[in-house]
């Protein structure tokens, strides 16, 4: 029988070995100091089989940008069970100590990346942003149908990146919902860090800024690259990998992709994650050389307190309808309810009246950013409509004018 507890700070060490274990992973010592000092700022949930740690679950203090909103949000990483432990219900006591510490803190949200896609369901997870990988064949220029915006590229060191795109990165946090928030240590130990984490071959982080001197930036990008390889048979060009790049409109957007597709030595640029709905795969003018290569769900997203996420995010479009919503994990969410939501504010309450829509709490997290439609979750045979059209409503009201998308992946 496990115990599960918390994690004291001098353990931490024994669940980064647990964590390396399960994940087939030997990080070099700055590796470790890094994930050494991320872990003792986070929450720490332990499944402790005697003295011996065999289950660890670790989670961030975040906030999430939701329609409307900024909601706190922690953010699930590092989950590992022993090899020796799998399969007992190890995760599962962990997910229920988590939800109980999360409804204790009044969250009514919480996140994670998931290392696979089906096990997070169960536990009233759904996948509520999607991710696009985007592949440029930069080997020749690339032609776009809209002008660029031609104000000055600057490049800014990584020590004062943080200091220049910070600010535009939280409002752009603020204009998709989906993203999580990202603290000082973050941005300097991970996105601006010298090394990156999965692939030491890569260069250290590039940004490049535009706008006009002495003004607010109007868009940047962060990449790194790696050179061309032509060692073996095939000679493999030179590589841009965009980490981040946000801009003000599409003509920035265009100025940023057109000088990525231009740097010299290389010959192709990935964007591993970017928004369904990212204006390039509209402008560019040739979508053979720009392709999207994988579509996957990123961030998962569970309603810890339904009521508190769907009255404190904003509506686009009046509704009223009843819910019958299941939720085996947290009893509190599951009934029937109506939901009264608008441009002005949202009510939900307990109900009597026939349900509309009946669902469980994992399809509504998946739709409650507005990037999944409801309708096709009713055509999934995963909602049941009961009164034609109320799906349809649904979907008006969640909605937002950008999908929601990160890839700030924890
Ligand atoms: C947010 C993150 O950190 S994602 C990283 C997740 N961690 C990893 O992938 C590391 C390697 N894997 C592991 O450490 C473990 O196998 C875990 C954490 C995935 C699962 O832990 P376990 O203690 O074995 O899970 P537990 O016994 O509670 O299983 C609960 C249910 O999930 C199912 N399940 C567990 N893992 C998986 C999986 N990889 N794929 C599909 N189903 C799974 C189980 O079959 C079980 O189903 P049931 O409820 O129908 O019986």
């Amino acid at each position: 029988m496990v115990d599960i507890r918390e994690v004291p700070e001098a353990d931490i060490d024994r669940a980064l070995e647990l964590a390396y274990l399960v994940f087939n992973d030997r990080p070099e010592k700055e590796g470790r100091e890094r994930h050494h000092a991320l872990l003792a700022r986070c929450g720490r949930i332990g499944a402790y089989d005697g003295d011996t740690l065999v289950g660890f679950m670790a989670a961030h203090d975040f906030r999430l940008s939701v329609p409307g909103a900024d909601l706190p949000c922690p953010g699930l990483t590092f989950v590992s069970v022993a090899p020796t432990h799998r399969r007992r219900g190890v995760l599962t006591a962990l997910m229920a100590e988590q939800l109980r510490r999360a409804t204790a803190a009044g969250s009514p949200l919480a996140a994670l990346w998931a290392s696979e896609a089906a096990i997070y369901g169960r536990f009233g997870y759904g996948g509520a942003t999607t991710g696009v990988t985007v592949q440029i064949d930069s080997t020749r220029p690339l032609p776009l149908r809209i002008a660029p915006d031609r104000r000055p590229l600057r490049l800014i060191a990584p020590d004062e990146a943080q200091g220049v795109i910070g600010a535009f990165h939280e409002a752009a946090r603020a204009a998709r919902a989906g993203r999580p928030s990202r603290s000082p240590e973050r941005w300097s130990r991970e996105w601006l860090a010298e090394q990156a984490e999965d692939d030491e071959e890569l260069s250290p982080p590039r940004i490049i800024v535009l706008g006009d001197p002495g003004e607010p930036i109007a868009g940047y990008v962060l990449y790194r690259t790696k050179p061309e390889d032509d060692s073996g048979p095939v000679r493999t060009p030179g590589l841009v990998r965009v980490e981040e790049l946000e801009a003000d409109t599409p003509a920035v957007a265009a100025a940023l992709w057109e000088c990525l597709a231009a740097l010299d030595l290389t010959g192709r640029v990935t964007a591993w994650c970017r928004p369904a709905d990212d204006p390039l795969l509209h402008f560019a003018a040739d979508r053979d050389q720009v392709r999207v290569t994988a579509q996957f769900p990123a961030l998962w997203l569970r309603l810890v307190d339904v009521r508190a996420a769907l009255t404190r995010r904003s509506w686009a479009a009046p509704v009223e309808l009843v819910l019958e919503l299941t939720d085996v994990r947290l009893p509190a969410n599951a009934g029937r309810f109506r939901l009264k939501a608008g441009p002005g504010g949202a009510a939900y309450e307990p109900a009597r009246a026939a349900p509309d829509l009946a669902l469980d709490v994992r399809e509504l997290a998946a739709c409650y950013l507005g990037g999944t439609r409801v309708v096709e979750l009713v055509a999934a045979g995963l909602v049941a409509e009961h009164t034609p059209g109320a799906a349809a409503e649904l979907d008006a009201a969640l909605r937002t004018d950008l999908l929601p998308h990160t890839s700030d992946e924890f």
